[in-house]
This record gives C-alpha cells, sequence and structure tokens, in this order.
C-alpha cells in the first residue's frame, strides 16, 4: 500500500509570489528555515531555496504540481487594482480563489492564509480606527474590492477544524516599500507630469500606510501560530504600521524625499471626485474609440480625500504582532531603494 507522504511543516507554497508583497514574504520565509515553492503566473527573479512554477491559479493541474508535499499556502496572488478589468477580477480572485481551496483540500494542505485587504470594508466614506467586526462594504468602490470581499469570505468559510484545514485572512493596508510597483511610481510618475501641485480636501484626513516587513511579519504570525485550538483560525486580522498619518504628509515625504515639491494647493473633495467620475464614465464609453486611463480615479480620489486607518489590537493580541519598522525608518528606506526615481532637475 502506498504510504502518503506527511508535507513537512517547514515547506510551504507562495502563490503570487513573483509580486511586491510575495517575493518579501518569500525572503523572509527562506531567512525562518523554510522552503519554499512560488507558483505565479510569471517567474520574476531566481533564489537559492525557490523551486518556482509558473502557471495561472486558475489551471488546478498546474497548481497540484506545486503543492504537493506542502503544509502551508501562502495566497497572495492578485491583478492590480489598476487594471479595473471586472471580468479578470472575478476570474482570478473569486474563481481562482475557490480552485486555490479546493486544490489545498485534496493536497493535504493543513494552513492556508489569505492576503485579504483592509479595504473590503471601505465605501468611499471615513473609516477611523475600524476594526474587523465592520461589515463588509454593501457599495464596493471597484470590481478589485468586489471580489476582495468574496475572496476574503470563501477563504474563512473553508476553515474546518475536523477536516484539518485551517485558514486566516490578513488584512493589510497601503502597502508601500523597496521593489513596490504601485504607491511611489505612480506618485513619481504624476510628480513628473506636473499634476502632483494639489492637496484632495483639508488634507487633514488620517490613513495607514504599512512598509511591506510588516505586513510579511504579520502573515508569518498568523501561519505559525495557525492550529486546531487556537482562537485565530477562521478569522481577520488588520495589519497597519499602527501609526495613521497624514495621506498628503506621506505622500510629501516621498516626494520631498526622492527631491520633488510637495503639493501645495487645495482642491474641494467633491470637486475633484466629480470630475474623476466624469472622466472614468468617459474612458469607458469612449473605449471602443480611444483607450485613456485617467490618474486620478474616483478609488484614488477617495483613497486620497478620507480618512481610513485601522485599528490591529486583535493582530497585537492573538498574532502577538507589532509593527517590525517605524514608519519614519520605513520611508527613509523607501526613498532609499528608488534612485532611479529621484527628480533630476
Ligand atoms: N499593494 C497594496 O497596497 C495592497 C495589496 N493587497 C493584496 O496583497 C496581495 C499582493 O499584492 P502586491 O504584491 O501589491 O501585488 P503584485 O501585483 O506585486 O503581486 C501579485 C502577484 O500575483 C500574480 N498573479 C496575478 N494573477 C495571477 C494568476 N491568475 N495566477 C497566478 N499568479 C497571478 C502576479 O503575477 C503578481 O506576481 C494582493 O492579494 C493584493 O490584493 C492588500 C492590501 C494592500
Ligand atoms: C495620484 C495620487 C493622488 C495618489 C498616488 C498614490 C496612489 C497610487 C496610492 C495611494 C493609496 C494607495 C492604495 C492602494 C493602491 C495605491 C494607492 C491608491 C490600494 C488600492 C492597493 C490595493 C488595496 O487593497 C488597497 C490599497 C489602498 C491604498
Amino acid at each position: 500500500m502506498a504510504t502518503r507522504v506527511r508535507p513537512s511543516s517547514k515547506r510551504c507554497a507562495v502563490i503570487g509570489g513573483s509580486g511586491f508583497l510575495g517575493r518579501h514574504l518569500v525572503e523572509k520565509l527562506l531567512d525562518r528555515g523554510y522552503s519554499v515553492s512560488v507558483f505565479d503566473i510569471r517567474q520574476s527573479y531566481e533564489l537559492p531555496g525557490v523551486t518556482f512554477y509558473q502557471g495561472d491559479l486558475c489551471d488546478k493541474q498546474a497548481l497540484l504540481a506545486a503543492l504537493k508535499d506542502v503544509s502551508l499556502v501562502f495566497h497572495c496572488a492578485s491583478p492590480s487594482p489598476a487594471s479595473d478589468d471586472r471580468a479578470l477580477f472575478e476570474r482570478v480572485n473569486i474563481q481562482g480563489t475557490q480552485t486555490v481551496i479546493q486544490t489545498c483540500i485534496e493536497s493535504g494542505v493543513q494552513r492556508l492564509v489569505l492576503t485579504s485587504s483592509a479595504s473590503v470594508v471601505f465605501e468611499g466614506t471615513d473609516i477611523k480606527n475600524g476594526r474587523e467586526d465592520l461589515p463588509y462594504a454593501k457599495k464596493p468602490i471597484d470590481y478589485y474590492t468586489k471580489t476582495k470581499i468574496e475572496q476574503e469570505k470563501l477563504v474563512l468559510k473553508a476553515c474546518d477544524k475536523q477536516k484539518g484545514f485551517l485558514t486566516v485572512a490578513i488584512r493589510p493596508h497601503g502597502i508601500f516599500g523597496p521593489r513596490d510597483p504601485q504607491l511611489v511610481p505612480i506618485l513619481v510618475d504624476t510628480a513628473r507630469r506636473g499634476k502632483m501641485k494639489f492637496i484632495i480636501g483639508d488634507g487633514t484626513n488620517l490613513v495607514d500606510f504599512t512598509f511591506v516587513e510588516n505586513v510579511v511579519h504579520g502573515h508569518i504570525l498568523a501561519a505559525e501560530r495557525m492550529r486546531a485550538d487556537s482562537p485565530i483560525c477562521g478569522k481577520p486580522y488588520h495589519i497597519t504600521n499602527d501609526e495613521p498619518v497624514r495621506f498628503w504628509d506621506f505622500m510629501s515625504q516621498v516626494l520631498v524625499g526622492l527631491g520633488y515639491p510637495p503639493p501645495r494647493y487645495h482642491l474641494p473633495y467633491s470637486l475633484v471626485y466629480g470630475l474623476a467620475l466624469l472622466l472614468w464614465l468617459l474612458s469607458v464609453l469612449l473605449s471602443p474609440l480611444i483607450s485613456f486611463k485617467p490618474t486620478f480615479t474616483p478609488m484614488r480620489v477617495a483613497l486620497a480625500g478620507t480618512h481610513h486607518y485601522y485599528n490591529c489590537k486583535h493582530a497585537k493580541e492573538e498574532l502577538g504582532y507589532t509593527p517590525v519598522v517605524s514608519l519614519k525608518d520605513a520611508i527613509a528606506r523607501t526613498v532609499e531603494s528608488y534612485p532611479h526615481l529621484r527628480c533630476e532637475a
């Protein structure tokens, strides 16, 4: 009779491991003595100790190969929020996550950590010190958020202590750090095009920006604390820097650090939001004729002009989480890591 190999607890897989967060997670897991399989639709680097499996997470056969003899899976793959492609989000974040869950169960995976997002409760209006028991957004602000909600529900519902399949969802917010393809590059591109002169609203809105190493720390704590008798199974946890900062102060610090002038002039929030909505509608209506992607999307304007910061008390109490890098050090390290994006003038 064939004996089933019991997966070693130090073997894990990172789905989405070629991405920004995924690669930082892989590097930390290697430091901690794990052997890591990366499953991603693209391969962006090579590292000793990492086995790459290139494939689409909607493809069960491809996933099965990557999850063989693995006991712990991190799922941090998603299409970029900037793509705004409804069909793609639904296919990858909803159907693909169902495939991930089924394949984990069939492969004997015991623990699944999902990278969700604190945005699953964000509807474009203020959230101050939001806790995990806030209801999911009834009117999600975009398809990305809508499908992240469905994805989180699927993963948390799949947690089954009897069957030995445990799950947890980490909800980070505004991840930044070295190699981030989104926040700093978009900010610099906007500044270079002379569009970062304005502050949307009065500039006092507080937001969480979370250094990528703190997000990684939260994921690993969750994975290592997840046992059938622990209270964390089937639950979501906010992971932030626990230092809410004025959105426009954060942007200004990054811009000034890279040699760009900070934004100075104020514009009313409702005016900019209305314009962003109009531009977005135009871009949709005109898409058969011309393709243009507005920088100031309704989602970005809402994120730039409202309070959205979250309480991470539960992560502190139940995961033993505390941020490992302060916001000040995180900004300094991030700015230093982008010499190619410095202002040349
Ligand atoms: N960047 C941020 O501020 C935040 C991100 N998140 C979540 O964190 C996770 C990681 O995000 P980032 O590292 O920023 O994004 P990223 O775009 O750098 O990484 C995502 C990875 O997923 C892969 N991927 C996409 N579709 C795939 C598919 N069908 N099959 C296999 N791989 C696929 C991509 O190739 C990429 O390597 C995502 O789930 C995102 O929703 C949550 C909160 C904030
Ligand atoms: C053009 C400027 C007004 C803004 C430039 C910076 C923005 C690109 C970023 C500021 C907040 C960021 C953010 C995300 C993406 C990048 C920003 C909009 C997310 C939408 C990424 C995915 C999530 O799950 C939530 C994030 C919230 C904050």
